[in-house]
């Protein structure tokens, strides 16, 4: 066996969406910032390569980079590296990191709760797992400040005609449709249609609508489209279904904790949710995230929330990924019968 390079890797999945954690064989990226590091990784693109690409990786994989913090408060920070872009924040990827943290031993565990403060590219986020016997059994997580950008905005969409949608932040930019609306009841069957319209939508946000963070000029497009089922009233608090398209064409497995941060600003900016309440979202799958709003803030001129969102992950495996010197596909390949609904 021989090889250039060995990555030593942490699998685990949060509510069904893989998110693995690259845990050593990486030096840290250059950058002052995580989030310059992260611009880095996105720039150079050969650690994404090597991970999200077969025959390592797919179009399913997602790959958390460990880094030294750079704030003085933080525990640990970590780079998300997705199937086509490399993000502030994740909701499932930090769930995912998160455990692998507390569960392999690298910060130390305490129960049943235990305190950490991440740095994600996008900014500190505040954690707090609920742990026993060892296992972090679920994790809350406080999310950047996420906020409503435009409500009922009408966009054109080739085949589809004209779609009234709202756009939102919530760690990561969305363009968000009434699931119903598009003829959708969020069951796992429909998870190609959603993933082929989503794209469309997306790029057709993108081309007429646009998205710009006020305080991150670098993010400049919508990464997502959620499909967002009818709100009901539990005894529980809110609940409704959530697929989230992600480029080039999949659906996220869990519950997606940056859309539910986004649709918690949207209700928040409608008047629908208030800090008393909570709203479950559940998956294709069925699998859930609950989130709360704890305070209200704001992003530039626009007004925003402070999200919490709590959900449950679980180590898969470990692997070490090597680079054999005479591998004609040092940095893998992707093809579009997997890369991407059509
Ligand atoms: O939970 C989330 O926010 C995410 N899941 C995969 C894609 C998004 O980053």
């Amino acid at each position: 066996m021989r090889s250039t390079k060995t990555i030593h890797v942490i699998s685990a999945h949060a509510e069904g969406e893989v998110g693995d954690v690259i845990v050593g064989g990486v030096t840290p990226p250059p950058g002052d910032t995580i989030w310059e590091q992260s611009r880095w990784i996105a720039r150079d693109n050969t650690l994404r390569n090597f991970v999200l690409n077969e025959p390592r990786g797919g179009v399913f994989r997602h790959v958390n980079l460990l880094v030294p913090p750079k704030h003085s408060e933080a525990d640990a920070a970590f780079i998300i590296m997705e199937p086509e872009h490399t993000p502030p924040m994740s909701g499932s990827n930090s769930i995912c990191v998160s455990t692998v943290l507390l569960d392999s031993g690298i910060l130390p565990m305490q129960e049943p709760v235990t305190n950490l403060t991440l740095e994600a590219p996008g900014g500190l986020v505040r954690v707090r797992a609920e742990c026993r016997d060892g296992k972090a059994e679920r994790i809350f997580v406080q999310n950047v400040p996420s906020f409503a950008d435009k409500l009922d905005a009408k966009l054109e969409v080739e085949g589809l005609g004209t779609l009234t949608v709202d756009t939102a932040y919530g760690g990561d930019s969305f363009v968000i449709v009434d699931a119903a609306a598009m003829g959708f009841s969020l069951k796992p069957d429909e998870a190609h249609d959603i993933a082929r319209l989503g794209v469309r939508i997306t790029n057709a946000a993108n081309e007429a609508l646009g998205f710009s963070h006020p305080e991150n000029p670098d993010w400049r497009h919508f990464s997502f489209c959620l499909f967002a089922g009818q709100i009901e009233r539990t005894p529980e608090g809110l609940r409704a279904g959530a697929a989230v398209a992600i480029q080039p064409g999949k659906v996220d497995r869990s519950p997606t904790g940056t859309a539910l941060s986004a649709r918690m600003a949207v209700l928040h900016a409608r008047g629908v949710m208030g800090l008393d309440d909570q709203l479950t979202a559940v998956s294709v799958i069925g699998s859930t995230f609950t989130g709360r709003i704890l305070g209200t803030t704001a992003v530039g001129d626009r007004a925003a929330v402070i999200p919490e969102i709590s959900g449950r992950a679980w180590i898969t495996g470990t692997h070490q990924h090597m680079l054999d010197p005479s591998d004609p596909w040092p940095e893998g390949y992707r093809l579009t019968d997997t890369w991407g609904a059509r």
